[in-house]
């Protein structure tokens, strides 16, 4: 006999766990279906672990760079403890983790521990680790089942010892330092993780395919951080291409193609990490049967308010396609829950949609990549906009710090003022673009900022000169 439930959400990523908790909190009977974890791919293996992971690697780059602030520090002294790193991370993992589980089950959420699969429109099939399945019925049903890594494609890698092949996952459960990491893919995955090897003391190597890092980044930007971690001691590859891979020792000896069209060369490592894209868990979940379309790359498709083509059954966070961020998926939570879930307030409110919403985010390489609104190369009249660029060595706050490389840029309407996009590559740059974002969304025109009196010396500041460099 199948149980029947208002509210199913499928996937406890970082929508649907919330979504589950506001209907059931507003009284509909909910059920959550989880086939790994509760609280997804952020808390357990993406955005949590690793920024706790960098934030380790960071204190090795500074304990290192002691003897330049004065404090005397043997640099070749410093010593990681991978274990200890790996257990710090797997702690805050765990609290979080277990904050959404108590969430949940506050809010009376049934929570069913399964995969989920689609048996019609309103029917969904649970399978157990055991074998058991269940049968649901829902009268709205919640599709949040992110995205995984793509596999790992190279000509021999079956051949090499599964352990030395990681993914963003693996990788962080490693208990020692690879020797000689090489790194497949240029993108905020492969950036992030080559970096923060290197500062825990492997040797890094990167494969990008594309002519820069990061292919949706501004050029001059991407050029930057390529830069910066030259700096720092990675090897990146640019219009590489792996072409096969084979054991060798304990490690690979990996073939590759070096630039477009160039000479066929050799790279011997210990490690290889696959950062080469990630693709949507849909699969499992038997679309067709609820008749549930998706796009050329296997997205489910959905409108602006995130209905899928069949009636009642919506999507949110990654599997809808990208842009692929925890924000944008609690975004997603906040426009269903506006729209479906009745609110308190007396008054009607339109209806919410994803429809010219801001995206920001940040890639967290030290420094950090922050990025908000249009880049240069996305406004097609070039008339239209003018351009800021400076760079962070003329900011006092980064300046003291010693932490003064990258630089930002910002472009606006050479009519209007307001602001199209900004971009920072530089010491907390997240924190910097979250101010240009708010004048962005209160219609704030540069000039207001130039004339603005910012605390001194802080990083804000900066945004009193950057408008001199408007060309
Ligand atoms: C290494 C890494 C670092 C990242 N860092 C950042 C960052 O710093 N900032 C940022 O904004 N974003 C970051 N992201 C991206 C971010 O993690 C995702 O955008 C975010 O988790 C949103 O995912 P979601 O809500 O779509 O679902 P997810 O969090 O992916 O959760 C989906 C859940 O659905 C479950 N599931 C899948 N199929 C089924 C099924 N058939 N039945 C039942 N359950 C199922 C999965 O087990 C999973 O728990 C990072 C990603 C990675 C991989
Ligand atoms: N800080 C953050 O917000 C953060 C961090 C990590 C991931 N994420 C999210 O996860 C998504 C996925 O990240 P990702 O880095 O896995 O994917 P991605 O698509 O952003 O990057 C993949 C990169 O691999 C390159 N590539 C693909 N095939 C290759 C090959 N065969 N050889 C060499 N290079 C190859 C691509 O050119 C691209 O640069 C991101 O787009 C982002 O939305 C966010």
């Amino acid at each position: 006999m199948s149980t029947h439930y208002q509210a199913l959400i499928l996937g406890s990523g970082q929508a649907g766990t919330p979504l589950a908790s506001a209907f059931a909190k507003a009284g509909h009977k909910t059920a959550l279906i989880e086939r790994a974890h509760i609280a997804g791919c952020c808390v357990n293996e993406g955005c949590t672990p690793t920024k706790t992971l960098i934030a380790s690697g960071h204190v090795a780059y500074l304990a290192k760079r002691g003897p330049d602030y004065g404090v005397l520090v043997n640099r070749d002294e410093v010593k990681v403890d991978m274990k200890k790193i790996r257990q710090r991370k797997r702690d805050i993992v765990d609290s979080f983790r277990g904050g959404s589980e108590r969430r949940l089950k506050e809010a009376g959420v049934d929570v069913l521990m399964g995969e989920g699969a689609f048996v019609d429109e309103r029917t969904v099939k649970v399978r157990f680790e055991g074998g058991e399945e269940k049968v649901v019925t829902a009268d709205r049903i919640f599709v949040n089942t992110g995205e995984r890594p793509a596999p790992a494609k190279l000509e021999g890698v079956e051949k090499l010892d599964p352990k030395i092949v990681l993914d963003s996952t693996s990788i962080q459960e490693l208990d020692e330092v690879p020797e000689h990491l090489v790194v497949i893919g240029g993108g905020y995955v492969g950036v992030e993780f080559a970096q923060l090897m290197r500062r825990l003391g492997a040797r890094v190597s990167v494969l990008q395919r594309g002519k820069q890092l990061l292919p949706r980044e501004d050029p001059e930007i991407a050029k930057c951080l390529f830069d910066i971690l030259k700096e720092d001691g990675l090897d990146i590859l640019l219009e590489s291409q792996a072409v096969g891979i084979e054991p060798h020792g304990k490690g690979f000896k990996l073939k590759y193609q070096e630039g477009k069209g160039g000479p066929e060369k050799e790279l011997i490592g210990s490690h290889i990490l696959f950062a080469a894209g990630r693709i949507p868990n849909t699969e499992a979940l038997d679309l067709s049967a609820a008749g549930i379309k998706t796009n050329s790359k296997g997205y489910i498709a959905t409108n602006p308010f995130l209905e899928t083509s069949t009636p009642n059954i919506y999507a949110l966070g990654d599997v809808k396609g990208p842009p692929a961020f925890t924000h944008i998926s609690y975004d997603d939570f906040r426009i269903l829950s506006h729209n479906l879930l009745p609110s308190s307030s007396s008054s009607p409110t339109p209806k919410s949609s994803t429809t010219n919403r801001l995206v920001p985010y940040v890639v967290y390489t030290d420094p950090q990549l922050a990025h908000i609104g249009l880049h240069e190369h996305e406004i097609p009249d070039r008339k239209t906009i003018q351009v800021a660029k400076m760079p962070m060595s003329y900011v006092a706050r980064a300046l003291e710090t010693d932490e003064s490389r990258g630089m930002m840029k910002a472009v606006v309407n050479r009519e209007t003022g307001l602001i199209l996009g900004f971009t920072c590559l530089g010491m907390e740059g997240g924190e910097l673009m979250a101010v240009v974002q708010m004048a962005m969304m209160g219609g704030v025109r540069w000039e207001v900022l130039q004339r603005a009196v910012w605390a001194h010396p802080s990083l804000a500041e900066s945004l009193n000169n950057l408008w001199g460099f408007l060309e």
